[in-house]
């Protein structure tokens, strides 16, 4: 059953339909006690839906009021719930919002049985399941989040405001004041409050009697059980996603929506409740905090609010409001008169309170997380998604219509060639990668060639050298053979000259000679060759002098090597080292000039050839003026190294 009228129908639906962030009212019920046998005489009469008229004690034309739903005493407690609206603010707090419900009105008024039913009916005494609107929305909401796609977490704390001191009505020892503190997020927050997780009904239930059983009553005149503290219990609503969901610390409140139960303490006159000694500095306290409430519900009234300041901070129990009553929650007022005739003053002060209250208005926000916008941003994408295809689609349609050459054979047509180049290029490219790697494998080989050679030219030269240095006599005797000196290792490509160790030095300086490396050796060569250079030549830049002289721009400078060269190279080799040697390379190309070896006198492998056959007349000549000349006294003493018998 829903009143017409009722939050259920108004403020939860704008919400829905994103006016979020809008000035929202307070929205207020009236829920008039049931008739008390002890109180009898009238009972004001709902006259029509969400209205309701009050006879001023004094007589005179009865006072009408306007409320979102008014609930005769003649309705359950199921009725209460339902037409109250409590279960759509439960939706809201599910999805982020700050939401509260508060109950006000005179002491006996029934506000607490509202609430939450009877009084407790002793310690240790179960609270009745369904007694009043919390334990009905708690069940509500249980079942609902038992049915929602993503897991939620609840917590609970629960807090009393007696004689202007905050007492946690949860905390594991005897309750002590704790401090009420301001920050710019979490707005005004009680400090140290203990928030208990719970996962289910019954233990909620726990957590609720837990806090009723210690929360203060007292007994006077008007209310065998008047409450006499303000009591604030809060459940916090989080619904967990993959991403956010760190541990809350203790003493913190959990960040999400919230749904705040407030059971306020009865105004009363004090000559009317009989109060004296604790119960009347109680009844003080109570009714300073209701009207410092009355006092910021007033001033929120104001057209011109926002320049003038809200006393929040009056009392604690403005301060724990001030977010519901001004800021960005939804706010539920459930407004409680008694039908007697006796408290007609206070009914008619209580509607009019409540009547002021349902023009405050707040402007409801739910907390905004990046997963929170996640779903609109995915709508915003979907939609330019969906326009850039319809444009697409345009476009190929006209196309189609405006290019008749794309025929549906044309089409074919070139998809054939295509294929058919496709083909083409392919195995192109697969000749292509063969011939390089052929031509690699090539390149290698005549490189091993190039280097085989170069090392068998350095070999011939010194042995060249060394048979000229023996058989001129102005060098005179030769040096003592240094047998005992280490010898340098051997080329790889030609055996050494002889396993004498005299052998593998330079003739002249003694140096090691096994990459004929002797630093004077430039010098002496002109001694053995000609003492003069005609052209004037350094050294250094000069070739060899058994280079055979060759004329710039001459045939026989500028040819490549012949494969007679090559065989001649290899016959040249074999005689002087009696073995085989490695089979010739095809002529080179010319390569990069890092990649050639580097020979003496800047000489390149097409002038390998020309020094070998120049080195082949010298070592002739040599081997026959050696013959013909006496040897001398250290060749006969060392005739191996006259010319070494390899
Ligand atoms: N609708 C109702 N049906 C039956 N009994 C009711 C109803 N409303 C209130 N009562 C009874 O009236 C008495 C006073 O109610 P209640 O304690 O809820 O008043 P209250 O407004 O909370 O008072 P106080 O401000 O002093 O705490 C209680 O005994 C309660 O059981």
């Amino acid at each position: 059953m829903e009143e017409r009228g009722s939050p259920d129908g108004d403020l939860a639906r704008s919400l829905q339909q994103g006016l979020e962030g809008l000035e929202t009212p307070i929205q207020v019920v009236l829920s008039p006690a049931k008739l008390h046998p002890m109180r009898t005489e009238r009972r004001d009469t709902a006259r029509a839906p969400g209205l309701c008229g009050v006879s001023p004690p004094g007589g005179g034309p009865d006072v009408a009021f306007r409320f979102g739903a008014v609930l005769d005493g003649a309705r359950t407690q199921e009725d209460v719930f339902r037409a109250s609206g409590v279960r759509r603010l439960g939706e809201l707090a599910l999805r982020g919002f700050s939401c509260t419900v508060f109950t006000f009105g005179q002491t006996g008024s029934g506000k607490t049985y509202t609430l939450t039913g009877p009084p407790p009916q002793g310690e240790g005494v179960p609270v009745p399941p369904l007694a009043g609107i919390m334990q009905r929305t708690f069940a509500w909401l249980l079942d609902r989040v038992q049915h929602l796609g993503a897991p939620v977490t609840l917590h609970a704390s629960y807090l009393e405001i007696y004689n202007e001191q905050v007492l946690d009505l949860l905390s594991l020892g005897s309750p002590r004041p704790l401090p009420v503190r301001w920050n710019k997020t979490r707005g005004f927050y009680v400090e140290q409050l203990r928030v208990v997780e719970f996962g289910s009904l019954g233990a909620l239930m726990e957590l609720l009697q837990m806090g009723l059983s210690r929360r203060r009553s007292s007994a006077h005149t008007l209310n065998q059980a008047s409450s006499r503290s303000h009591a604030l219990l809060t459940l916090h609503i989080r619904r967990q996603t993959s991403q956010q969901m760190p541990p809350v610390d203790p003493g913190e409140h959990p960040a999400g929506g919230k749904l705040c139960f407030v059971d306020l303490a009865g105004s009363e006159k004090v000559a009317a409740t009989g109060s004296r000694g604790e119960l009347m500095l109680e009844a003080n306290s109570i009714n300073r905090s209701l009207l410092a409430l009355g006092h910021c519900i007033s001033l929120l009234l104001d057209p011109r609010r926002k320049q003038s300041h809200i006393p929040f901070r009056d009392s604690k129990l403005t301060k724990l409001l001030a977010d519901s009553l001004g800021g960005r929650g939804v706010t539920l007022m459930v407004a409680c008169v008694s039908p007697s005739a006796q408290c007609l003053p206070e009914t008619l002060s209580t509607l009019r309170y409540a009547s002021r209250a349902q023009r405050v208005t707040t402007r409801p926000q739910a907390p905004k997380s990046p997963m929170a916008k996640q779903p609109q941003r995915l709508e915003t994408e979907i939609l330019q998604l969906q326009a850039e295809n319809r444009l697409l689609r345009s476009q190929l349609s006209q196309m189609d219509l405006k290019a008749p050459g794309f025929s549906g054979t044309r089409v074919a047509w070139a998809q054939q060639n295509l294929y058919g180049m496709l083909q083409e290029f392919m195995l192109e490219n697969e000749r292509l990668r063969k011939e390089k790697s052929q031509l690699q494998s090539s390149r290698d080989l005549a490189r091993d060639e190039q280097r085989v050679l170069a090392q068998q030219v350095h070999e011939l030269e010194r042995r060249l050298l060394s048979t000229c240095y023996l058989h001129q006599p102005p060098f005179g005797p030769a040096p003592p053979c240094p047998c005992a000196m280490v010898p340098a290792p051997s080329c790889h490509a030609l055996p050494p000259l002889c396993s004498c160790p005299c052998c593998h030095l330079c003739p002249l300086c003694r140096a090691p000679l096994a990459h004929w490396a002797c630093p004077r050796r430039e010098l002496h060569l002109p001694q053995v060759f000609g003492p003069k250079a005609p052209d004037g030549i350094p050294p250094s830049a000069r070739p060899p002098p058994w280079v055979p002289p060759c004329s710039p721009g001459s045939a026989k400078c500028s040819r490549e090597r012949s494969h007679s060269d090559w065989t001649q190279t290899r016959v040249l080799a074999e005689i002087l080292t009696e073995e085989e040697v490695v089979p010739s390379a095809p002529p080179l190309p010319a390569g990069p000039p890092n990649t050639s070896p580097v020979l003496r006198g800047g000489a390149t492998v097409p002038n390998l050839a020309r020094r070998l056959e120049a080195l082949r007349d010298q070592i002739g000549s040599s081997l026959r003026r050696g013959r013909s000349q006496p040897p001398t006294h250290e060749s006969k003493r060392t005739p191996s190294r006259a010319l070494p018998p390899c």
